[in-house]
């Protein structure tokens, strides 16, 4: 495995190959030629390189041990990377946000206003992970900054956990091991069970509980899911109509909802108090999905036979101890003197397949964005994308102007592009936020720095990068 190069390596690198950066403060948008012999245009035509309008090198701080397939991508393109194993403090994030303009997150990571209003040259943030709750989405859109994940990469890991899970509570398996590490011989039946022919309740069945249900099934169960959403089933398994019928009806309830104001505490006190007599719970979501206190009464009074815990309200910030005071403590404190209860650090999508496909997925839709304006898949922000420049296209560039949502946003940009040819050019809004990008033909450095200037001077501009 390589280790990712110190940024002053990388500089001496930049210097060496003619690419040194003169100015800090504005964002390089050269890919390297290796980006683009990946991409060639169809009918054999080649993609032009886009060049940086403004001189400069991209700056991408990367945290919480983004896989190294993410780190190779953005090493290709001779990006400066600082890579982080943890998340930080919210002061040091600070500090460090100041000067990037791209910025690779999981799950702990928060990426708030207040820290945002920081980011002064931040253009993009990339969740190397599904879940985005941990970013403030909108306050990122309103300031131009698109948000990128990875919708399915880690799915199926999970889904495998969540059927491991299934058999070890039913199994008791966690206790067993944790006796006979320490000890005791306890060879027992007494309520232990097969999973076949038991039902498996699913909340949420997007990617990973859609992928569930087809494992689940395969194993002999029955399969009832609850979603907000009309969804086809797969396999046997049948859609209800109510949370309540889900828990009245089955043995196992597992949880793969995403966190919102909705599904915040969606399991306390009543919906427990729903499930079977003896029934066990899988949260394997986010933290903030399960009200804690009250499935460990639950659990203490013998209502739950048992319980599995990937996800936490506040999950610690790096490997290790953590921490008298922690807001994990007391409840793990609680939980561990209960039977049939399993814990894991938050290692649902952990798996070297995910994240070596999240590297790649996320690395490959930052650069993009970096390189070419291409939106698809952004979670916050319009989706907009243009077919490349070809090669010999001289003279062109491309404009890249995200502005609010408002009339009159058009017939001005128009006005200014009116003395040149508008090779293409697409637009798409999302709520307050609109982004239009168009390549136009016949245009020198002066025209360049023109455009740049007057489509920053609009009254309704966010941000305006402009590539050639
Ligand atoms: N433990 C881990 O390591 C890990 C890994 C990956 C994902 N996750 C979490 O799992 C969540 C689900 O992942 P996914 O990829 O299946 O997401 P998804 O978006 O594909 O599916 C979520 C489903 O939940 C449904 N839903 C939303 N609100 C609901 C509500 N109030 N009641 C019922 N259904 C509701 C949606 O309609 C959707 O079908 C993620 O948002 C993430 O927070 C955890
Ligand atoms: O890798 C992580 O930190 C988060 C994993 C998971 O919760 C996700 O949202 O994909």
């Amino acid at each position: 495995m390589s280790i990712p190069q110190p940024i002053s390596n990388l500089t001496q690198a930049f210097e060496r190959t003619g690419l040194s950066p003169k100015n800090n403060n504005t964002v390089s948008t050269s890919p390297t030629a290796s980006y683009f012999e990946q991409h060639r245009l169809a009918g054999g035509r080649r993609a032009k390189t886009l060049k940086p309008f403004s001189t400069g090198d991209v700056k991408i701080l990367l945290l919480e041990n983004v896989n190294q397939t993410a780190l190779d991508i953005f090493g290709q393109q001779g990006y400066q990377v600082e890579f982080l194993k943890t998340s930080l403090p919210e002061e040091e994030l600070i500090e460090k946000i100041k000067d990037v303009h791209a910025i690779g997150i999981r799950s702990k990571t928060r990426l708030t206003a207040n820290v945002l209003k920081h980011a002064k040259n931040l253009v993009v943030i990339g969740c190397f992970c599904i879940g985005t709750n941990q970013v403030d989405l909108e306050y990122a859109a309103k300031n131009g900054i698109a948000v990128f994940n990875s919708p399915f990469s880690n799915s199926r890991s999970v889904a495998e956990l969540t059927i491991a899970e299934i058999i070890a509570l039913s199994r008791e398996l966690g206790d067993r091991n944790m006796e006979l590490h320490n000890g005791t011989w306890n060879k027992k039946s007494a309520r232990c069970w097969e999973v076949r022919g038991k039902t498996l309740g699913i909340v949420g069945y997007g990617h990973i509980g859609s992928q569930l249900s087809v494992l689940a099934e395969s194993l002999g169960m029955n399969v009832l899911y609850y979603d907000t959403l009309m969804i086809m089933s797969l396999g046997n398994s049948k859609q209800v109509g109510s949370l309540q019928e889900l828990l009245n009806s089955s043995d196992f309830v597992t949880l793969h909802v995403p966190e919102t104001a909705e599904t915040k505490q969606m399991i306390s006190t009543p919906q427990l108090a729903e499930m079977r007599d003896g029934a066990y719970l899988i949260n394997n979501s986010r933290g903030t999905v399960v009200d804690l206190p009250a499935l460990i009464e639950a659990l203490r009074i013998g209502k739950l036979a048992g319980a599995c815990i990937d996800v936490y309200p506040k999950e610690p910030r790096a490997n290790g101890p953590y921490f008298n005071g922690h807001e994990l403590l007391p409840f793990i404190d609680e939980l561990k003197t209960l039977k049939n209860v399993i814990l894991t650090p938050h290692i649902g999508g952990s798996t070297e397949e995910a994240q070596s496909a999240i590297g790649i997925e996320v690395g490959t839709v930052l650069t993009k964005y970096l390189n070419e304006g291409a939106s698809i898949g952004a979670v916050n922000f319009p989706e907009v994308s243009l077919r490349a420049l070809d090669l010999d296209q001289e003279n062109a560039c491309r404009i890249l102007y995200i502005h609010q949502n408002v009339p009159g946003v058009l017939k001005t940009v128009n006005q200014i592009l009116s003395d040149y040819n508008i090779e293409k050019q697409f637009s798409d809004s999302r709520g307050d936020i609109a982004y239009l990008m168009a390549d136009v033909s016949g245009v020198n450095s002066d025209d360049i720095k023109n455009l740049s200037a007057e489509l920053e001077a609009t009254a309704f501009n966010i941000s305006t990068r402009l590539l050639y």
